[in-house]
């Protein structure tokens, strides 16, 4: 049987032999057929050739049911393109098609070897007759359940049409059925074999444990510089001081598009080759990145968990988390994509408390939605929360790793033997876990009201009880009819209320603190550091805070993992700096002002972006309506008015430079105080929420309404920022270096002219325009914490005294009132941010892209993105210092390399010493 059978598998699938001794024994039991198979392998352990094997050897037909018809259509044409007849029925196939299919299906010997079908299609009338009839003429040879964890309403795939699936293998009596799923708990086990009636299967486990892993564990808030660190330990798993070839690759996994920019920049700059790959990527470019990893040309991914899924890469030295798996189950899933070779490699996690609060603080919100959309809370919404608790533990607890993870998916304890941080040396972990547990104390003033699990999870915590803590909380007063908005004013209410009383001094002092939800994302969330200041108000602040952060991340990342915990961040520090309730309001307030405030002035950026390289507005699903909206919508309704206005202005060509120049300045006046009255609108209307959290609802529509006003009062904005712009422009053009001038050699008319006409008429500035969004694009979606952190330093234009005399509003130009508009007194220059860095970088870049010094466009987008980063970085930069260092690095570049042809020209380009720089290019 053996030889006939690796003979099938050279011809039908060009294999020389089986995967492993596993694969090769599911096979032999499929084909011998008198038992149901149970099979649980890891991803890319080739489970499918499992079946399709003995699908192509039996006579008759195997009905595969698998979960999503993309995966179908993969597999199906991977068959096709083996000669192997296969087809799917299901929703999207053409009536022609179907028909053919129904036609073989129904004939005496029908062609078709593997028929792919969904869980819904199977159980629909419509496909019975055919299912009956191909029954009682014994034409079904098997049937196999892929993905069989979705019958488990433990497994976090869980799919309801799955549970079905019972009944059909009932009806099937003499047709021996094979259910395949990746590695999965135990109890997802048994529920698989009991759901789908599998009759004294024979079970195919691959071993949990693997003995080439090492696994540990670094707590990264312990670590002074955590890149350093993980730079150290890459350099190790690759040997790559040992000048050894050949030393393989890694994967850093990390949650956000924002960690993998930043992860993969710091690892380059450090001097490892490393790429970001996310979902936030051109298609293309996710592509290019993966075949570069691929082929060794770049040693380390660092990705989303997006990347992965069908990857079968032997030689994986390492996969680090850089930050910590949402389950214990696709912790060892994506770690175990490291050693399939079965040589020596390192799985590690950076844990930090703040992931943790995070993400469980998502899980629940999660399990939260899902509850109230479907009106009650079932066993499966715990899956969620155990399995990450059961990760949390992997990381928290004394123990073997290797045991941990073996005993969470039902295995027998392994023999770990110095494979993991514990049993190598337990003393170094206990260590870990001791200076931990003291950053942890000394962040919590109120030891009694910290969590008193073993892993700072309470047992009762998701059991529900008298506060409501668990899974009840849920369901408490019908919440399937109450939004999360209806509640949040019903918690201010009470909220409120509670302040007035306190206000009146009627409350006893001595009231009880209530203490945090085990959701609440507050750093020293128990702390009652400052006197009556209540959990409810500060996660009220949090949420202000995360809201006026949204405005400058963008829809798509609107409340994601970062705008929390940057609003985390601040929030904790104006904490930590307040003492009284009231003085934490007004930081809070004057914080929430600031974010808005640098909101609107990346509105006007962006927008004069978009309208220059002439894109479409961008829809939001933000379900509030922030300054960024409103400013948007006002800038839509004055479009043409806009339009006109510019038009007027540029055009003029009886006016000369200076009263341009006036003109604009005027316009600034308008503007900025436009802007300053949107903002105070804002502030005002965050003021009474906060002072008057009851009426949450109608401040909002209040808010709403005077952002409105004051959006539709600042309708130059745009104007000012084109015009303010161009003399930048001129500016900027008058103190380029000589090396560089030759390629900007334009006149100031020219280039007013070209600022507004550029992309219509050049096309080469067109590229160079889109390569400057195209860095921007990857950098800020994924601008850094630190962009955003600097960011939010910024404070709002300070309050400017107006006239008393009504009349006078128009203010006619005032040189020196205008020269502190626009900078203001003692304030130190404005720090640069990476999407100033990209423009500037790409504009002087530009040129040598289009005299071929670089060998593609990716290399030069590329390195328009390291150097952006290089230029960010700093604090306290300002804009022309910046220039100034970015033509002298590309200079410092091009005297080195003639061209670029690879990205490890620049590993060795470091920022100059800036006020070198600056001197050097006086
Ligand atoms: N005997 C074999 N020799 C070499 N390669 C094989 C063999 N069997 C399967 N493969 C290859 O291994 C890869 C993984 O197989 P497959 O997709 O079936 O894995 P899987 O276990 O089903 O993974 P998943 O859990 O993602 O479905 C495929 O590229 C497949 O062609
Ligand atoms: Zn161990």
């Amino acid at each position: 049987m053996t030889t006939s059978l690796k003979q099938a598998l050279k011809t039908h699938f060009g294999f020389d032999s089986f995967k492993s001794k596993l694969q090769e024994d599911v096979v032999k039991a499929v084909v011998r057929g008198d038992r149901d198979v149970f099979v649980c392998m890891p991803t890319g352990a080739g489970k499918s050739l499992c079946y399709q094997l003995p699908a192509v050897l039996a006579e008759g037909i195997t009905l595969v049911i698998s979960p999503l018809i993309a995966l179908i259509r993969d597999q199906v044409d991977h068959l096709r393109d083996h000669n192997i007849p296969a087809c799917s029925i299901n929703s999207k196939l053409p009536a022609v098609e179907r028909r053919l299919i129904l036609a073989d299906l129904g004939s005496s010997s029908p062609k078709l070897k593997l028929l792919y079908i969904t869980p819904e299609m199977v159980a629909s009338p419509s496909f019975q007759p055919c299912l009956t009839d191909l029954c009682s003429r014994s034409l079904l040879s098997h049937l196999a359940v892929d993905e069989a964890h979705c019958v488990s309403q433990w497994g976090h795939d869980f799919r309801p049409d799955y549970l079905k699936l019972g009944e059909l293998r009932a009806r099937l009596p003499g047709v021996p059925c094979l259910a395949l799923t990746a590695t999965a708990p135990k109890n997802v086990q048994e529920d698989i074999i009991q759901s789908l009636k599998l009759r004294l299967p024979l079970s195919f486990i691959t071993p949990v444990f693997r003995n080439n892993l090492h696994y540990d564990v670094i707590f990264r808030e312990l670590l002074p510089n955590p890149y350093v660190h993980l730079h150290a330990f890459i350099k190790k798993a690759l040997m790559l001081d040992s000048g050894s070839n050949g030393q393989g690759c890694g994967i850093v996994y990390c949650r956000t598009r924002e960690g993998c920019e930043t992860v993969a920049y710091q690892l380059t700059k450090l001097g490892i080759l490393s790429k970001a790959y996310h979902a936030g990527l051109k298609a293309g470019d996710r592509t290019e990145v993966q075949n570069e990893w691929m082929q060794g040309r770049v040693l380390v991914i660092v990705a989303t968990i997006s990347f992965g899924m069908g990857v079968d890469k032997a030689n994986v030295r390492f996969v680090a988390h850089w930050n910590l798996a949402k389950s214990l189950t696709s912790y060892y899933q994506e770690s175990g994509r490291a050693g399939r070779d079965g040589l020596p490699s390192s799985c590690r996690t950076y844990y930090s408390a703040k992931d943790k609060a995070q993400i469980n603080f998502f899980i629940c919100q999660d399990v939260n939605r899902r509850q109230r959309k479907r009106g009650s809370a079932k066993e499966s919404d715990k899956a969620a929360i155990t399995d990450f608790e059961a990760m949390v533990s992997f990381c928290e607890r004394e123990g073997c790793r290797h045991a941990t993870i073996s005993k969470f998916f039902g295995d027998k304890t392994p023999n770990c033997a110095g494979a993991c941080d514990f049993c190598s040396n337990p003393k170094v972990v206990q260590a870990q876990l001791a200076r931990a547990a003291a950053l942890r104390t000394n962040t919590l003033a109120a030891p009694s009201n910290t969590p008193k699990g073993p892993f700072g999870f309470q047992a009762d915590l998701y059991e529900g009880g008298k506060k409501g803590y668990g899974f009840e909380r849920y369901d408490e007063g019908g919440e399937g009819n109450e939004d999360d908005g209806t509640k949040r004013k019903k918690e201010f209410s009470d909220l409120f209320k509670k302040q007035m009383k306190l206000r009146k001094g009627s409350d006893s002092q001595g009231e009880d603190f209530i203490p945090p939800d085990a959701d609440c994302p507050l750093r020293e969330a128990s702390s009652q550091k400052i006197p009556k200041l209540t959990v409810k108000a500060r996660e009220h602040c949090l949420q202000l805070l995360q809201e006026s952060l949204y405005g400058q991340q963008g829809a798509e990342d609107a409340f994601n993992y970062d705008s929390l915990s940057l609003a985390v961040d601040i929030e904790h520090e104006v904490f930590k700096n307040s003492k009284s309730s009231n003085l934490y309001k007004a930081a809070v307030l004057k914080k929430v002002t600031a974010n808005f405030y640098v909101c609107l002035q990346q509105q006007r950026a962006s927008y004069l972006k978009r309208k220059r390289i002439g894109a479409g507005q961008r829809g939001s699903s933000n379900p509030f309506i922030t300054a960024k909206d409103l400013l948007k919508s006002s800038m839509l309704d004055t479009e043409s008015n806009k339009e006109k206005e510019s038009g007027r202005f540029f055009n003029d060509s009886s006016g000369d430079m200076k009263a341009k120049r006036e003109r604009l300045k005027e316009t600034n006046m308008d503007t900025s105080s436009a802007a300053s009255s949107s903002i105070k609108a804002r502030a005002k209307a965050v003021s009474a929420s906060l002072d008057n959290p009851t009426k949450g609802g109608k401040a909002m529509s209040k808010k709403q309404q005077k952002l409105a006003e004051a959006a539709k009062s600042s309708r130059n904005i745009s104007q000012y920022f084109t015009k303010k712009q161009t003399t930048e422009k001129i500016q900027e053009d008058a103190d380029m270096p000589e090396e560089l001038d030759a390629t900007f050699s334009h006149t100031p008319s020219e280039i007013a002219q070209e600022n507004i006409s550029r992309e219509q008429h050049s096309p080469a500035s067109v590229e160079a325009v889109e390569s400057s969004q195209d860095v921007i694009q990857a950098e800020s979606k994924t601008a850094g914490t630190d962009d955003i952190k600097e960011k939010r330093d910024l404070s709002p234009p300070a309050k400017r005294s107006r006239p008393t005399d009504g009349h006078s509003r128009r203010v006619t130009f005032n040189p020196s009132v205008q020269e502190r508009a626009l900078h203001p007194v003692n304030v130190p220059p404005k720090p640069v941010m990476l999407k100033e860095a990209a423009d500037i970088v790409v504009r002087y870049l530009d040129p040598f892209y289009k005299q071929g010094k670089f060998a593609t466009k990716e290399l030069f987008k590329s390195f328009a993105r390291y150097l952006s980063h290089l230029l960010a970085e700093g604090r306290s930069r300002g804009k022309s210092q910046v220039k100034a260092e970015a033509k002298a690095l590309i200079k410092k570049f091009f005297s080195s390399v003639q061209r670029c042809e690879s990205e490890a020209d620049w590993k060795h380009l470091k920022r100059p010493h800036s006020r070198k720089t600056t001197e050097k290019n006086k």
